[in-house]
């Protein structure tokens, strides 16, 4: 839980002379569902793995008074960063109960881990309903279905006490009901941390998002609400492409059918 807000200034990321990310700012806050989105390639991912330390990036990416570009992976994680992968790293084999204890381990003194065998601790008993996964305590993690698995890693993150989640692509590969439920599980956990989703579905963006920035090329091509970013002819553009730049303009003043366009351009 946190007040301070996740402000991104001039994020520079180079690999081997080439500019994944060119100079992106933003910001997020605790109390909104903040979305990145963006084409193939355009340099989402690479922000995310900049801010969290697995590659390295100049700028600045602060944590209310602490600056993350520059400290090991493992210290911004202490600092309450957390992430998610496009692919869900939980430990099949695993219970869900477990999962969540070796998270839980991650500030737990030899002490509380001892007395953590003899109950559940109350901060895995409340992922476990914040995320609605109680029923599946002793379920192994690895025939949880696919949205099950994302809710357990957003679990392990909520019992090590992140402040920041930071999600590459949550609902890729889930049903209608399970993109429902994680959209307002994120509206849920993002009143009092920061949230921050990289995604390609953009009716889930749509429905769930407060603010969005929109990257291209490894450079911020728009920022605002979602009505703001659909209505801008520059993500028009970039979504359909230049045949559709000459019917932007009657386009920007539909937002709705833009909306619809966009949807069914990424689906
Ligand atoms: N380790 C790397 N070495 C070299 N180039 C990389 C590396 N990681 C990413 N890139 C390149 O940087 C650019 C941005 O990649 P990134 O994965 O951040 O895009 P993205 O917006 O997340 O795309 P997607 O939606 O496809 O996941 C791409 O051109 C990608 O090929």
């Amino acid at each position: 839980m946190t007040d301070a807000s996740l402000v991104v200034t001039d994020l520079h990321v180079e690999f081997s002379g080439f500019v994944a990310v060119g100079g992106v700012s933003f910001d997020a806050h605790p109390g909104e569902v903040r979305f990145l989105i963006g084409p193939n390639g355009a340099g989402k991912t690479t922000c995310i793995d900049a801010i969290t330390g697995l590659t390295k990036g100049t700028g600045s990416a602060r944590l209310g008074e602490k600056e993350l570009l520059g400290k090991q992976v493992h210290k911004i994680v202490r600092l309450g960063v957390g992430r998610t992968f496009q692919t869900a790293s939980v430990f099949d084999e695993l219970t869900v109960l477990q999962n969540l204890d070796i998270a839980a381990g991650l500030h737990r003194s030899a002490f509380s881990l001892l007395r953590a065998r003899h109950g559940i601790d109350p901060s895995i008993e409340q992922a476990l309903a914040e995320t609605g996964l109680a029923a599946e305590l002793a379920t192994p993690a690895g025939i949880l279905s696919h949205g099950q698995k994302q809710w357990l890693e957003i679990a392990m993150l909520l019992v090590q006490d992140a402040k920041v989640l930071l999600l590459d692509e949550p609902v890729a590969g889930m049903s209608h009901d399970e993109r429902t439920a994680t959209g307002e599980l994120l509206q849920r956990i993002a009143a009092k941390r920061i949230v921050l989703v990289v995604e390609h579905d953009m009716d889930f963006m749509r429905r769930f998002a407060t603010r969005v920035t929109v990257l291209h090329q490894g450079k911020v091509l728009s920022q605002g609400t979602v009505a703001e970013v659909q209505a801008d002819p520059k993500v028009q553009e970039v979504y359909l492409g230049t045949a559709g730049a000459a019917t932007t303009a009657a386009m920007a003043v539909v937002p709705e059918t833009v909306a619809e366009t966009l949807k069914l351009t990424e689906d």
